[in-house]
């Protein structure tokens, strides 16, 4: 479908459909709650902001690149269907193809609150097929308002058992990250990339003085981001998720992958997010029989410190 169908069909009073960054097509909502844009490449959120606040929540890169087949450094990026390298190829893209693929709008809806929803299918091609040949089906539906939800759902149409690793790969907005904690692993096991996978327990709070790669895992906790140079919370609530990955590259990572820009304070746009991925990895990786289906659901909302 063109802009032109797609906004026929599918646009709402929140909801238009216009060319943008890279000739790829956007979703752009703006209702009383929120404004977000998503990228029908990867049914990619490129930023959410809720009216109440004057900083996105979501954070996307400035000198992040849009264009076919590109992935985009910010927003909500969806792993699928695996997170990571592929567990035995190493030519396949890591995270999977759903970001860099092309996804179709299916619906749209304004909620009796004023939120937006939209709903996506990824569009499955002759790569996609060559690296995971199986009949499953994934739809994103994203609610956009005063809080942002969304649904990542599977469903296994093939005759056999599937298996697929997937997380919401999401870059949140914080004032700094060296003055940024996240809440709510206290206890779990992790493992930790940046220490030769090896098994740990988080003990209190996940502070930032360095990079941090670690994919918790057996954790359905939601967590939260305090950010006192920004005042607020940042609180993500999941289900049907088990591992939460924390990801930050820090500076001398950052600075080798020349798209995080320098930041709004000029200090690195890195400083300015840190990812809290939920899904499902490693340990946590979901296996659906014939004819199952699976939902990883994620709330994100803002709060002010009090
Ligand atoms: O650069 P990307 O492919 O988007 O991946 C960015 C990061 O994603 C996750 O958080 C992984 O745990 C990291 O190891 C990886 O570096």
């Amino acid at each position: 479908m063109n802009v032109t169908e797609l906004n026929e069909h599918y646009g709402q009073p929140g909801l238009r459909f216009a060319e943008g960054a890279g000739e790829l097509i956007y979703a752009e909502i703006d209702n009383a709650g929120g404004s977000a844009r998503i990228c029908l490449q990867g049914a990619h959120i490129v930023g959410w902001r809720p009216k109440d606040q004057t900083e996105p929540v979501v954070w996307v890169s400035d000198q992040a690149k849009y264009g076919p087949g590109k992935s985009i450094r910010g927003g909500v990026p969806v792993c699928w269907p695996w997170f990571g390298p592929h567990a035995s190829e190493s030519a396949f893209p890591g995270h999977g193809f759903a970001r860099t693929t092309m996804w179709q709008v299916t619906g749209s809806e304004t909620l009796a609150d004023g939120a937006t929803r939209v709903g996506f299918m990824l569009m499955p091609n002759d790569r996609t097929h060559a690296q995971f040949p199986k009949a499953c089906r994934c739809e994103l539906i994203a609610t956009v308002g005063a809080s942002l939800r969304v649904d990542l759902v599977t469903s296994n149409l093939d005759t056999e058992t599937v298996t697929i690793g997937e997380a919401l790969h999401t870059y949140l907005r914080i004032g700094d990250i060296a003055d940024a904690a996240v809440t709510g692993l206290d206890g779990s096991e992790y493992v930790d990339k940046v220490d030769g996978g090896r098994r740990k327990h988080q003990a209190g709070a996940v502070m930032f003085s360095g990079e941090v790669d670690r994919v918790y895992v057996n954790t359905e906790s939601e967590c939260l981001i305090e950010d006192p140079v920004l005042g607020r919370r940042i609180r993500i609530a999941k289900s049907g998720g088990r591992s939460t990955v924390v990801w930050t590259p820090w500076q001398e990572k950052a600075e080798k992958m020349a798209d995080f820009g320098p930041g709004r304070a000029g200090q690195g746009g890195w400083r300015e997010m840190v990812c809290v991925e939920s899904g499902n990895a490693l340990d946590d990786v979901v296996s659906l029989a014939a004819g199952e289906r699976h939902t990883l659901s994620v709330i994100y909302s803002a709060e002010a410190l009090a």
